[in-house]
């Protein structure tokens, strides 16, 4: 029956007014875009802000289209919803919420532009029921409205016309808070809301005060209830009831500023009085929303017990705070946006009133119709499963699929044959992301008929102990029939001679105990009866005067109607005879121009005549054309005569038809009263007949009681069997409830199973991700080695290059110390041959030969004995074999050099490959 939605904040605007002709001075409020606002206050200016804020230029339809029409909207969705303004008086309220008189009743467009929010918000969803009927075929609307006030903590009734009297609010489990006998009259279009609008109006309590000489005294509510009921398949009809209140709250004026005193200062007192239980209620509900428990004092007034549900309960609400800009209203300014300030935090629950109904074979008709809607579902994701393993790459591992069991998916259908069994069971099925998605609005719609469900079931429990409630109270009434007609058997047995003879035989009872005490208890009952006999017949001679009364003036407006109906026929007669009068007039004026024309017609073919000129003064002639020449003068005055009498005729007419309208209307109240009037005295009648039966009652006596008894009993066995019936229905609801719940749990299942195999394939996923991550991370590694390397290489080749350009000098070097020495040598050995064998080289002067170095030119310079050139010999020797040790050695680290450079070059080149 509903669907639960989370809490929502109540929407809180603002409206500045303009200053109005007798304010002078100027605006102390600052609006700074669309939701702040400044009050320039004597100490220093306070900052507000709040959803939206309309500054004093704004249009009416502005505030339509951002505030009324999204509730309007909802309230078309099934939710109830409520816009209430709040101000002081003369701020806007009135103005906001019904705009100008004019502008509801006129058509005319500029006129129109004053119209407030319930004009607009009734065409609003009048247009929108009708394009919901001409969308679908099987949807109605019934459209109910009611107007009432509360003034002086007293509610009454603005569209009941006769006397107003209170009205009590009640509360039951399955109509919430109402007033009791409160009027709704069905309405078909807005019009008729506007005249009913206009009849509460008039109804409606208005006093003057100083402030503000159209002063509301009261607070008016006008609730519209949409009833929506749509067929659906199989004759189960959806019934959604939404209603919406339009409140327009008294002024929230303090009693000092607006000078009232005596009886208006009675009603501020219970303005005020309402008003702040209103405020206490919205701090209560700010301390519940901020997560604080405490207790809601709704029925601490009339006006927070009947709004029960707008202020933090199921509606959609919006708080419209009206202010004013000038100076003086600058206090009462500062409480309303506080006020408007506290009631942003208050939050509400709206949910949407829906409910299923049919018989039993219905509802059950519609519980298969669901399931083969869930059958279908998933053949349907089955088909786009299949659609989806088929566009997968050939390895069937498409990332964004995920594999479940098919057997996890099978809910109630069984495959078809036992070949496609055995392949369904081995056979796994992919589902893509949008398969999830699919099997998760399943999940919720299974979830949401599963809740429906309970609804339902919860439904019909109230309803069945609304039902018990009614067999235990007839239980009740049965036990006391019982007690009573115990009471009249003893006291009739006693009272027959039998009864008294059985009672003298039995002897049970003690003549002499029994005589002064059963007397006086006989005589007191006897008294108790004649007592309550008087008094019923008290109430019966009341009741029938009352009726009597009625009856009379029932007799004396069928009288009134009479004389009005033979007003309005006289009206009609007189009505008739101008409409003759008018038509003879036109045939006359139309004779009239035919005559003329005739007369015109004559006279030109006189004219054209050759024989009328010789008859020229022909007496007979000229008498004719001074006839027609008559004629035709009357003729023209009669046309203008004519003309005037036309006019006077059409505005006799428009009087007439006005008095008529005028006359319908009221028949048409008198009739309406007189059909109130029939209704009442059809009940006083029926209450009448009842205390009859009453009355019967008690003289028919115990025939009549154990007729009543057996009828009581049947009508409590009826009730038994219904309730009985009721108590299977609610069973098979709980079963069908419990079916869904296995079904919505294993569909969960599924769901988190799915979920789980696509975390393990992510998991998997991004595991092979990072693995190629670091593998990329090393072959980047390695390539920076190899650069590294290759940069290493280049080095090692310059320093081979080195090496190389250094072994070439050395060698270089050594080739010519190598030389130098050798001829050194040679020079010795030839010195010393010189020296042994006396024979020397002819100009062979040492000093001549520098390149025989310091030993040779040692050994020519001094004369050197031979044992010393033996000596030096043998040094020399020595020193030549270490010369060529030094020089291996100086071989070795060459060819070491030439080797190394060549094992670079190779590395390098490996390197650079
Ligand atoms: N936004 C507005 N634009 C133009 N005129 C406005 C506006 N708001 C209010 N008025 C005018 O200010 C006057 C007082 O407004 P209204 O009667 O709506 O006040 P109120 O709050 O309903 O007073 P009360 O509580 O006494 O009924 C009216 O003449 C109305 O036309």
């Amino acid at each position: 029956m509903a669907e639960n939605h989370s809490a929502e904040s109540v929407r809180v605007v603002v409206r500045v007014r303009p200053l109005v002709s007798a304010e002078q001075e100027q605006s102390v409020v600052q609006v700074q875009g669309s939701q702040v606002i400044y009050v320039q206050d004597p100490d220093a200016a306070k900052k507000f802000s709040f959803d939206r804020i309309f500054d004093s230029d704004t249009k009416q339809t502005t505030v339509f289209e951002e505030i009324a029409k999204p509730i309007a909207e909802d309230v078309m969705q099934g939710y109830n919803g409520t816009i209430f303004a709040y101000g002081q008086t003369g701020s806007g309220k009135t103005f906001t919420m019904q705009g100008k008189e004019d502008g509801i009743r006129s058509n005319d467009p500029a006129a129109k532009e004053s119209r407030g929010i319930i004009p607009q918000v009734l065409e609003y969803l009048f247009q929108r029921m009708e394009k919901d009927k001409s969308e679908k075929n099987m949807v109605n609307y019934t459209v109910k409205c009611s107007y009432l006030q509360v003034y002086n903590e007293m509610i009454t009734d603005l569209l009941y016309s006769g006397t107003p009297h209170p009205l009590n609010i009640r509360e039951d489990s399955k109509r919430g808070v109402y007033v009791d006998g409160l009027s709704e009259e069905v309405i078909h279009g807005p019009q008729d809301c506007y005249q009913l609008l206009m009849r509460g109006l008039h109804n409606r309590a208005v006093g003057a005060t100083a402030m503000n000489q159209e002063s509301s005294r009261s607070h008016a509510v006008l609730t519209i209830t949409i009833e929506r009921n749509e067929c659906k398949e199989n004759k189960v009809w959806s019934k959604r009831i939404s209603k919406l209140n339009l409140v327009d709250l008294a002024g929230s004026e303090r009693q000092k500023k607006t000078n009232t005193t005596g009886k208006s200062l009675k009603e501020a007192a219970n303005i005020n009085r309402s008003l702040s239980v209103l405020g206490y209620v919205i701090m209560a509900l700010v301390d519940v929303a901020g997560g604080r428990e405490r207790h809601i004092n709704y029925r601490d007034s009339k006006l927070t017990f009947l709004l029960r549900d707008s202020l933090g309960g199921n509606a959609k609400t919006c708080i419209i705070a009206t202010i004013s800009p000038s100076e003086k209203n600058i206090s009462e300014t500062l409480s309303t946006l506080k006020f408007a300030q506290r009631a942003k935090c208050v939050k509400n629950r709206a949910t949407i009133q829906e409910e299923t109904t049919g018989n039993v074979m219905q509802l059950q008709v519609e519980i298969k119709r669901l399931q083969e809607f869930v059958r279908q579902l998933l053949s349907e994701r089955e088909q786009l499963v299949q659609n989806n393993s088929n566009q997968s790459t050939p390895n069937g591992k498409t990332p964004s699929l995920v594999t479940v069991k098919r057997q996890d998916l099978a809910i109630t259908t069984p495959p078809v044959s036992e070949e496609e069994s055995n392949q369904a069971e081995s056979e796994d099925v992919t589902l893509s992301g949008s398969a999830i998605k699919e099997l998760q609005q399943m999940l919720l719609m299974t979830e949401q008929r599963g809740k429906e469900t309970e609804d339902t079931k919860r439904y019909l429990e109230t309803q069945l102990e609304d039902i018990t409630n009614q067999y235990r109270r007839y239980k009740d009434s049965i036990r006391s029939i019982h007690l009573v007609l115990k009471k009249v058997v003893s006291f009739m047995q006693e009272f027959t001679p039998q009864g008294h003879h059985q009672r003298l035989d039995s002897g049970v009872i003690d003549m002499e105990a029994s005589s002064s005490a059963s007397v006086e208890e006989e005589e007191e009952e006897i008294q108790q009866l004649e007592e309550t006999a008087e008094y019923l017949q008290k109430g019966l001679i009341r009741f029938k005067q009352f009726v009597e009364a009625k009856k009379k003036e029932v007799n004396n407006l069928r009288e009134e109607v009479g004389e009005k109906q033979s007003c309005l026929t006289n009206l009609r007669t007189q009505m008739e005879q101008l409409t003759a009068n008018s038509s003879h007039h036109r045939d006359h004026s139309e004779q009239y121009a035919y005559f003329r024309s005739q007369v015109i017609q004559s006279i030109r073919t006189n004219v054209d005549d050759d024989s009328f000129q010789a008859n020229v003064w022909d007496p007979e002639k000229l008498a004719d054309v001074e006839f027609l020449q008559y004629k035709i003068a009357e003729i023209l005055q009669s046309e203008a005569s004519k003309d005037e009498l036309i006019q006077s005729i059409l505005a006799e007419k428009a009087r007439i038809e006005s008095q008529r309208d005028a006359a319908q209307s009221e028949v048409d109240r008198i009739l309406h009263s007189l059909e109130i009037e029939k209704e009442n005295s059809k009940m006083l009648e029926e209450q009448l007949k009842k205390i009859q039966n009453n009355q019967d009652h008690q003289g028919i006596g115990e025939e009549a009681l154990r007729k009543k008894l057996v009828q009581s009993e049947s009508k409590i066995q009826s009730l038994e069997n219904f309730r009985k019936q009721m108590q299977r229905l609610v069973d098979q609801q709980a079963i069908e409830i419990q079916t869904w719940k296995k079904r919505a749990q294993s569909i969960s299942d599924e769901l988190v199973s799915a979920r789980k195999e696509y975390e393990t394939h992510e998991r998997s996923r991004s595991e092979q991700l990072q693995r190629l991550m670091n593998e990329l991370i090393k072959q980047r590694r390695q390539i920076i080695l190899a650069e590294e390397r290759i940069a290493a290489a280049s080095v090692i080749q310059k320093e081979i290059q080195q090496h190389f350009d250094q072994s070439q000098y050395l060698r270089e070097g050594r080739g010519g110390a190598i030389s130098s020495f050798v001829n050194g040598l040679e020079y010795i050995a030839e010195q010393v041959i010189s020296k042994l064998f006396g024979t020397t080289k002819p100009n062979n002067n040492g000093s001549n030969h520098p390149q025989y170095g310091f030993a040779g030119s040692l050994v020519h310079s001094k004369d050197i004995p031979l044992e010393t050139m033996a000596r030096l010999g043998g040094e020399l020797e020595q020193s030549a074999k270490a010369a060529e040790a030094a020089l291996s050695r100086m071989d070795n680290n060459i060819e070491m050099f030439s080797h190394s450079r060549s094992s670079s070059k190779d590395t390098s080149e490996t390197i650079t490959v």
